[in-house]
């Protein structure tokens, strides 16, 4: 199985003389090809989860297993390397990289990877393509749309080819139209690309998108069993 495992995880932020315990004993398995939505108000402990699955925190306790490692094994320079092969993030803003062009944004991340070689500019070709940006390789995120920065920023996600995709709130920054266009394209490339995929939201239009839902509240991680997307697919065909 590759994807993503959470066993048993609890994480507790330390403040002052105060424990605060944000993750709860979660367990959670999202298998390849799947796509999994975590909603939750607002101190649920939703960032917190995002953030351990994409090795930027270590949990307190548990265990956080990609690839057959346990990332609260690796030690800081392991888990770094990590995020940059197996991990790739989506923000609620693009954060893309002002001067360079549109393909540019997807080598740059390849180049810190290793080397860069010709298959890799064809696959970030075939990347951007796949998400509608065929035509706009040499444009600067200026010159971009909101809907198109936040493609480009899909699509540099997957450049390293990694294990598992974290989506913050994509939609944060987009308006309904783009919204849906932006969570569709995740799935698309999810499914296509065989990879585990989660996202953080508070949009629960996105949800219909998503594969499974799960609710974050204080610091607890439940599987919610009614949810169906063909239920609400059917809906809204009707
Ligand atoms: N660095 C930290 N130190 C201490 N407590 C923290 C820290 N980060 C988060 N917390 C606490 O852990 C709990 C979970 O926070 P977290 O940011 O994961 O929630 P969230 O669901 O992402 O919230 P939001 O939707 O507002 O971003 C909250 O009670 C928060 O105050």
């Amino acid at each position: 199985m590759s994807g993503i495992q959470f066993k048993n995880v609890s994480k507790i932020y330390q403040q002052g003389e105060n424990q605060v315990l944000a993750l709860n004993d979660i367990s959670l398995t999202v298998d390849q090809g799947e796509f999994v939505a975590v909603i939750g108000p607002s101190g649920s402990g939703k960032s917190t989860f995002l953030a351990i699955a994409g090795a930027l925190l270590q949990a307190s306790e548990g265990e956080v297993i990609l690839k057959e490692k346990n990332l609260n094994d690796l030690n800081p320079k392991d888990l770094a390397r990590f995020r940059l092969e197996e991990i790739g993030f989506i923000l609620q803003t693009s954060n893309l990289i002002p001067y360079l062009n549109v393909l540019e944004q997807l080598l740059v991340v390849k180049r810190m990877a290793g080397k860069l070689l010709k298959e890799d500019k064809e696959y970030a070709k075939e990347l951007l393509q796949s998400l509608g940006l065929g035509s706009k390789l040499e444009k600067l995120p200026e010159q971009l749309s909101g809907g198109e920065r936040q493609r480009t920023a899909i699509a540099r996600a997957f450049i390293n080819d990694p294990s598992i995709i974290l989506a913050d709130e994509p939609t944060a920054s987009l308006d309904s139209k783009k919204a849906h266009e932006v969570v569709q394209l995740i799935a698309k490339e999810a499914k296509m690309r065989n990879k585990a995929a989660i996202m953080v939201t508070h949009d629960e239009r996105m949800l219909e998108y998503c594969d499974k839902v799960y609710r974050m509240e204080d610091g607890r991680l439940e599987h919610d069993a009614s949810f169906r997307p063909e239920k609400i697919q059917a809906a809204q065909s009707r």
